[in-house]
């Protein structure tokens, strides 16, 4: 039986993100730059990273805290190599009832079946264009439409569950959304809008490139009416809206105009193996040291449970009260600590 563990909100953990590497063959601008993440970019070296025994023990630990929720992410989570057993490993934890995996699809026609095999129940695949210039442009690699959904036909030919993500950025393309609104319910698939959010010191974040989720709906809801369902979880991040005219849904994820930290459950593990209670911290707790000297679980639980227990944050909400006059702080990049 698992234990209810509250921050001091009250708020319970329940969902684990596992970035499993820092590294990424894209460079979207909006989270890893290319100029910042060149050639010389010290990313971690491969004893730094935990490896899939560690992920695996700390997963058991934090189920045995209430967890129920993994997604694995990263960087690109599909870089680091043998996935699929990963997936395997994590399936044979005791409470875990989700395993859901975020990328950006370019490598996913390869591992689906494999990733689907080893236990995968679902993926969501970012795609923030159905046009391959602009989309060349935004991942900054040069990457083909064609190479995700080609990811994503593959999952769903192997039985994945699918969402898509799409971060809008107002100069960037606004242009897509229905284009993309119009394909993605046509293909049967939730996609969801991501306002652009300010993770991380190094992706130029603009208040006026955030188009914000209301505009979004109203834009949509022009040519196919929508409107609100209710959420399918406590704390589901996404808000829901079906259309109104037949079958289909999309999601609106508001972290900077309607923020959602007071039903924040997730807590976010980086490859490197630190705890992060919040997107948009500065600091994490280090759980690679006392697995690699020898601490026992109930002490690692220990840890995790204070960690936890002395947690704060809820960022995006004190952006909503602040901005104009937020004041800058440093914040881990969103690439190390996983989206
Ligand atoms: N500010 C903030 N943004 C988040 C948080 N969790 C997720 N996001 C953003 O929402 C995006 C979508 O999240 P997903 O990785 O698809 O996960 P999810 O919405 O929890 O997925 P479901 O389990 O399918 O409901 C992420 O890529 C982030 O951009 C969070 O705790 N805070
Ligand atoms: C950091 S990525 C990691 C997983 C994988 N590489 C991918 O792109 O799906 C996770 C998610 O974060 C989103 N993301 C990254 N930077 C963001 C930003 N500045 N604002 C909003 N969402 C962002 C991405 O679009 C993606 O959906
Ligand atoms: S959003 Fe995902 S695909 Fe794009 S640079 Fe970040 S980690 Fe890579
Ligand atoms: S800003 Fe932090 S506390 Fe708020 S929803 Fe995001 S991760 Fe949770």
């Amino acid at each position: 039986m698992s234990e209810q563990m509250l921050d001091l909100h009250k708020r319970p953990l329940r969902d684990i993100r596992i970035s499993v590497t820092d590294k990424c063959n894209f460079r979207c601008q909006y989270c890893m730059p290319a100029e910042i993440f060149g050639p010389d970019y010290p990313f971690l070296p491969q004893n730094k990273l935990l490896t899939f025994e560690e992920i695996t023990r700390l997963t058991g630990i934090f189920t045995a805290l209430g967890v129920g929720k993994i997604r694995i992410t990263g960087g690109e989570p599909l870089m680091r190599r043998d996935l699929p057993e990963l997936i395997r490993m994590l399936r044979q934890v005791d409470g875990v009832q989700d395993i859901a995996m975020t990328t950006n699809g370019s490598l996913l026609a390869k591992h689906a079946e494999a990733l689907k095999a080893a236990g995968l129940d679902r993926v969501t695949v970012s795609l923030d264009s159905l046009d391959d210039e602009r989309f060349g442009k935004i991942n900054g690699r040069g990457y083909k439409v064609a190479d995700v959904l080609n990811g994503i036909e593959a999952a769903e030919q192997a039985g994945l569950g699918i969402k898509i993500n799409m971060v809008v950025q107002r100069d960037v393309n606004v242009d897509d959304i229905l284009p993309m609104a119009r394909f993605f319910r046509e293909q049967g698939h939730i996609l969801r809008f991501i306002e652009f959010m300010d993770v991380g010191n190094t992706n130029g974040w603009k208040l006026d490139q955030v188009v914000p989720s209301q505009e979004i709906v109203d834009m949509i809801s022009q040519e196919m009416p929508l409107e609100p369902i209710n959420p399918n979880y406590y704390g589901e991040v996404a808000s829901r809206y079906r259309y109104v005219d037949g079958d289909g849904e999309i999601g609106l994820i508001s972290s900077v105009t309607q923020a959602f930290c007071s039903t924040c459950t997730r807590a976010r593990l980086s490859a490197e193996g630190k705890m992060y209670n919040c997107l948009f911290a500065s600091t994490g707790f280090d759980l690679r040291e006392p697995l690699r000297e020898g601490q026992s679980d109930e002490q690692i639980r220990q840890l995790i449970h204070a960690y936890w227990g002395q947690r704060d944050d809820r960022y995006s909400e004190v952006r909503l009260l602040q901005t104009p006059g937020l004041e800058p702080r440093d914040k881990v990049e969103m690439s190390h600590i996983g989206g």
